[in-house]
């Protein structure tokens, strides 16, 4: 290194160009909602455990799409979420109208809800509402009523106008009128549960939102197995996701009656942190989460319970939800919401297990090749193996996707994806040095055509290019010779063997016979008598398939006048495609 060149130093640069924006009517999060809890535990706590899940795709799921589902398709949603294994499903606000009214009652009157499902229908905390919402719930023999309130400053100054002891009150009467009206309508024998959602609860108060949570419980009067669920939202998230944590943390240890809380939370992912907020609440002490399949619901979405689940699963702890074909789950849910799930989105995204660029599909190539190896020298037991495939941070086939749509070639790629293709979808494994110059052939066909390349447009490619065969294919004529009849007859003395070939030399068509000390070397023998001298310098062959009409592939380097090409042949007779792959060479080397 030169001595006299000058070295970057390191600066924290003041902002180049400040923003246009007014930042004065934004303030930092802690001056809004601080909280100051020194001794927060969760951060060295881990997952190990799901924790419960609710999902709410039909209520703030349905709430937020432009054209909320019908009942067909409230319906498929509804069936999905339960084959999917999800307990508890938020299944409408049944006093908002008569489509959500109507469709709780034809899961009950149908009944389509399995025994070991909850469905809970969400009010505000109005007398009317919360009387009408609890009677679309007769009939059913288990069901959970959600009222909210919500409780921070901005809400009670701007939009109830009351003060907090009205703003507890509006929770309390609530909470009161909820379970009048379940006496008035429900069965004594239904299992009815109460769920009650401080709406608004990252920006409310902590010690209010603890006291509203006190008052709201003094009146179900949770107790042992008497369960109440109460479920503190990030309904705008305005935090980074430590701050929720805390929030969750502090609740955690100061509600009473803890042991017959649920405690719930609701991330809304407006920060783009939803996952990791709602991650970080469970290390808090959440033991349920409520959200929607692939984040639909308001604005940016509740949190996405599909990345959650997996997420779990990728450091092995059950998710307890079944997302074996997630391409089934993704059509269906964008089907029932009539929009689209982003092709990067996190596991089910369209692209999340391809890769476009070389040094990603080598290392993948060469990861999957590592764990067949490992499997198999575990006798075939993929969970004593940890999954280590680089770039590819699940097994796609734990979701119903395939390693074909794993690798795509395009102008980023190496030789790595274009091998893998190869040999997953020909079963030719192409010797390294043949990769290398096949690769740079695929990419001048991208750096013209520009896109990606499909196994199918790659193996044209490669016909056209080594396989000395006829084809429709404009890319190149297949060249000078080709090879029709081979016999090889021992001589039976010393001087090896006899080659008897009809070969055809720019189609004029001739019957030649050579003598070598081995088959290769007569057929080189044939060729330099028609002006073709030709050298091997590498070799490598491989069966294609197994039984009687097995194929065999043969690579062949060789030196064909001064030149160094590969050439490839195929052929039921392992000797033949030798020959073919001769040609193949001396063929591409002539051009
Ligand atoms: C964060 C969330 O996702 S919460 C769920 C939100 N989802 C929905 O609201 C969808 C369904 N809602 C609706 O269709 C309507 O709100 C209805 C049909 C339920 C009620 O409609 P309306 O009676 O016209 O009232 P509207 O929704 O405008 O409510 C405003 C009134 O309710 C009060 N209110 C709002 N939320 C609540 C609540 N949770 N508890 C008690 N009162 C409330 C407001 O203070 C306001 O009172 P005011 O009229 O005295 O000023
Ligand atoms: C009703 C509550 C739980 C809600 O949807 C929210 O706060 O986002």
């Amino acid at each position: 290194m030169s001595e006299s060149r000058p070295t970057p130093t390191r600066t924290i640069p003041a902002p180049q160009q400040p923003t246009p924006m007014e930042l004065g009517k934004y303030r930092p999060f802690h001056e809004v909602n601080g909280i100051d809890l020194p001794d927060r535990q969760w951060p060295s706590r881990r997952i190990t455990q799901a924790p419960r899940w609710l999902s709410t795709d039909l209520r703030d799921g349905n709430q937020a799409l432009i054209e909320p589902m019908n009942p067909e398709r409230k319906r498929r949603m509804f069936d999905l979420i339960v084959a999917m294994g999800y307990k508890e499903i938020e299944v409408g606000f049944p006093a908002a109208s008569q489509t959500d009214f109507d469709f709780v009652r034809s899961l009950i009157d149908s009944g389509a809800i399995p025994e070991d499902v909850t469905i809970s229908v969400l009010t505000q905390a109005r007398t009317d509402l919360i009387d009408r919402t609890v009677a679309s719930l007769i009939g059913a023999p288990r069901a959970t009523v959600h009222m909210y309130n919500a409780t921070a400053p901005v809400f009670r100054d701007v939009v109830f106008r009351t003060d907090r002891a009205g703003t507890k009150n509006i929770a309390v009467s609530g909470t009161r009128d909820v379970m009048d009206y379940i006496d008035k309508h429900l069965d004594p024998d239904a299992i009815v549960g109460y769920e009650y959602s401080p709406e608004i609860f990252i920006d409310t108060e902590m010690e209010f939102a603890l006291e509203v949570c006190e008052a709201v419980m003094d009146v179900w009067e949770p107790d042992g197995d008497r369960e109440i669920i109460l479920n503190l939202p990030a309904t705008v998230e305005r935090a980074t996701p430590n701050v929720y944590a805390d929030q969750i943390e502090w609740m955690s240890r100061n509600l009473s009656r803890r042991e017959s809380v649920a405690l719930s939370v609701h991330p809304h992912n407006d920060r783009g942190t939803a996952v990791a907020s709602a991650e970080l609440a469970v290390m808090a002490g959440a033991d349920r989460v409520e959200g929607c399949l692939f984040g639909q619901g308001e604005r940016t979405g509740n949190v996405d319970l599909v990345t959650l689940g997996m997420n779990l699963i990728s450091q092995g702890v059950d998710a307890g939800i079944d997302f074996s074909d997630i391409d089934h789950i993704r059509r269906t849910v964008e089907y029932c919401t009539q929009m689209a799930v982003h092709p990067r989105h996190p596991y089910g995204g369209d692209l999340v297990y391809t890769a476009f660029s070389g040094s990603h599909q080598d290392a993948i190539k060469k990861g999957l090749i590592a764990r067949d190896a490992d499997v198999a020298a575990a006798g075939g037991n993929e969970g004593a193996v940890p999954w280590t495939v680089p770039y590819l941070p699940v097994d796609p086939r734990d979701v119903g996707r395939s390693y074909e749509a794993v690798i795509r070639v395009n102008s980023q790629s190496g030789k790595g994806g274009i091998a893998y293709l190869m040999s997953t979808e020909r079963k030719l494994d192409l010797p390294r040095r043949l990769q290398i110059e096949f690769s740079r052939i695929v990419q001048n066909y991208t750096d013209t055509s520009g896109g990606e390349v499909t196994a199918e447009t790659l193996w044209e490619i490669f016909t056209d290019e080594y396989l000395p065969a006829p084809t429709s294919s404009p890319l190149e004529p297949w060249g000078r010779f080709a090879l029709r009849n081979t016999q090889l007859t021992s001589a039976g003395d010393a001087s090896g063997e006899e080659l008897a070939v009809t070969l055809l030399d720019d189609g004029e068509e001739l019957d030649l016979v050579a003598r070598g000390n081995g088959p290769i070397d007569a057929f080189t023998q044939i060729l330099a008598g028609r002006g073709a001298t030709v050298s091997v310098l590498d070799y490598a062959e491989h069966a294609l398939s197994e039984g009687g009409d097995a194929s065999a592939a043969c690579y062949i380097e060789a030196e064909v006048e001064g030149q160094v090409v590969w050439g490839v042949g195929i052929d039921p007779s392992i000797t033949t495609a030798s020959f073919r792959a001769i040609v193949s060479a001396v063929n591409r080397a002539m051009r």
